[in-house]
């Protein structure tokens, strides 16, 4: 049976509107997580709440961690957490999250028995090796190279080598949960660069805020000292690669949006957005009331490497398919092993509506092309899925195929675009 179609609004008017985000996925994954392993009870405030925060959440209670949700509301959950010893004989579901897949074998590996691992039909396609057989190669007996698969601790901890150019929360991954290892890790990168660096500063910077020592000093190589994680309180930012889409309706529509509690500074990848739109055509300002992204209605296309922040490059690739000049995305060959291949989808869906688009050995190639209307296949992704609705704001009769897969980060997208399109009247 196919997913049901959204018909995506297309914008009469330049949208002015202010868009309150709830908090970024990448820190709510990492905060649950620490705050199960620490040593004491602790809070995590203004969490995501969203089919991949759930999923952790839930791995984490299915692991002996307690989890107690308070303050529900719009812009998050605050979770009391309190650890517990690691328990084995789980079966952890990683629907298709990635921080899920990637972030709890590691804890898993602490368990006093064995844990199980599946996910969704495509979670199963995404790249696990590099983790897995450095989980082995620490001492863990894990079975298989992708899921499903098991594992059973103990694990000691040590020295290892891994591949993280496939993705970096192959890394992530075993740095968060190292310091509970009796010694610890030290990880040596050995492959072609690691993508997404934000998101490994991300993690070093949110070790160290819970008290775990981390050295990073030289090229390639983390080590992680053993010892306890600390209890704390812990408050989630708003999720700026979930402020891209929005961003994006200022400038295909000319008009203003604003993103509150924009932070001053961040590890998160969003960030980039500000030059990234920039340089597209966008004025971007700081405001009292937030971030503030204005458009001409014009975009211009970009030549960019987005190795960096390879989490952005759908919503950058709807932009440029509105573009009136050429873009080149590069730096991005592993986003064919995101939620769906990436790479493939964008193309298929862009020219599907008429535009102009090919691949490269690392990237996208798109050419200004006038687009007209048709279905916007999602591919079980996010981001895909919020792509097809910034198209749709200037190319009327795009239809979004299941565009409830946006609860993987954002369960109210639907709605919040529609709120947005309504403020600019
Ligand atoms: O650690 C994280 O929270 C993430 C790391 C990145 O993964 P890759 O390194 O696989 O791109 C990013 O794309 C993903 O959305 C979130
Ligand atoms: C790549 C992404 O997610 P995941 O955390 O599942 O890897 C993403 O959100 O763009």
């Amino acid at each position: 049976m196919s997913a049901p179609l959204w018909p995506a609004p297309t914008a009469t008017e330049p949208v002015r509107a202010t868009v309150p985000l709830p908090g970024s996925k990448s820190v709510t994954n990492r905060a649950l997580l620490l705050a199960a392993l620490a040593e004491g009870p602790g809070t995590v405030r203004r969490a995501l709440r969203s089919r991949d925060a759930d999923l952790m959440a839930d791995a984490l209670r299915a692991l002996g961690t307690v989890m107690t949700p308070a303050n529900e509301s719009a812009s998050g959950v605050d979770w009391m957490i309190t650890p517990g010893p690691v328990t084995g004989g789980a079966r952890i579901d990683v629907g298709l999250a990635g921080t899920v897949m990637r972030f709890v074998p590691p804890m898993a590996a602490l368990a006093d028995g064995e844990v199980s691992f599946d996910g969704d039909p495509h979670a199963r396609k995404r790249p696990m090796g590099p983790i897995l057989r450095a989980l082995r190669a620490l001492g863990a007996e894990v079975t298989g190279d992708a899921l499903p698969f098991t594992i059973r601790g103990p694990l000691t901890g040590g020295e290892v080598t891994l591949d993280a150019s496939g993705s970096s929360q192959f890394l992530s991954g075993l740095l968060l949960t190292a310091a509970r290892f009796e010694k610890g890790v030290t990880v040596r990168h050995d492959g072609p660069p690691i993508p997404s660096q934000p998101h490994i500063q991300m993690t070093v910077r949110m070790l160290r805020e819970y008290g775990v020592r981390v050295d990073d000093s030289e090229p390639d190589v983390w080590r992680v000292e053993p010892g306890a994680i600390a209890a704390r309180e812990f408050t989630v930012e708003p999720d700026l690669s979930n402020a891209a889409p929005f961003l994006s309706a200022a400038m295909v529509t000319g008009g203003t949006v604003t993103i509150p509690g924009w932070p001053a500074e961040t590890t998160q990848p969003g960030d980039q957005l500000r030059t990234l739109l920039a340089a597209m055509g966008a004025s971007v300002e700081r405001t009292p009331e937030g971030l503030a992204v204005t458009g001409t209605g014009r975009i211009t296309g970009i030549e960019a490497d987005l190795r960096d922040v390879a989490e952005l490059t759908p919503t950058l690739a709807a932009l440029a398919a509105l573009a009136d000049s050429p873009s080149r995305i590069s730096g991005v060959a592993h986003i064919r092993g995101h939620e769906t291949d990436r790479l493939a989808a964008l193309v298929a869906e862009i020219n599907g509506l008429g535009g102009d688009a090919n691949e490269t050995e690392d990237g996208l190639e798109i050419r200004p092309r006038p687009l007209t209307g048709g279905v916007f296949h999602s591919y079980a992704d996010h981001r895909m899925a919020t792509a097809g609705a910034v198209i749709g704001l200037a190319v009327p009769g795009v239809e979004v195929e299941d565009i409830a897969t946006t609860g993987k980060t954002l369960p109210e997208f639907a709605s919040m675009w529609a709120s947005m399109l309504r403020d600019a009247r």
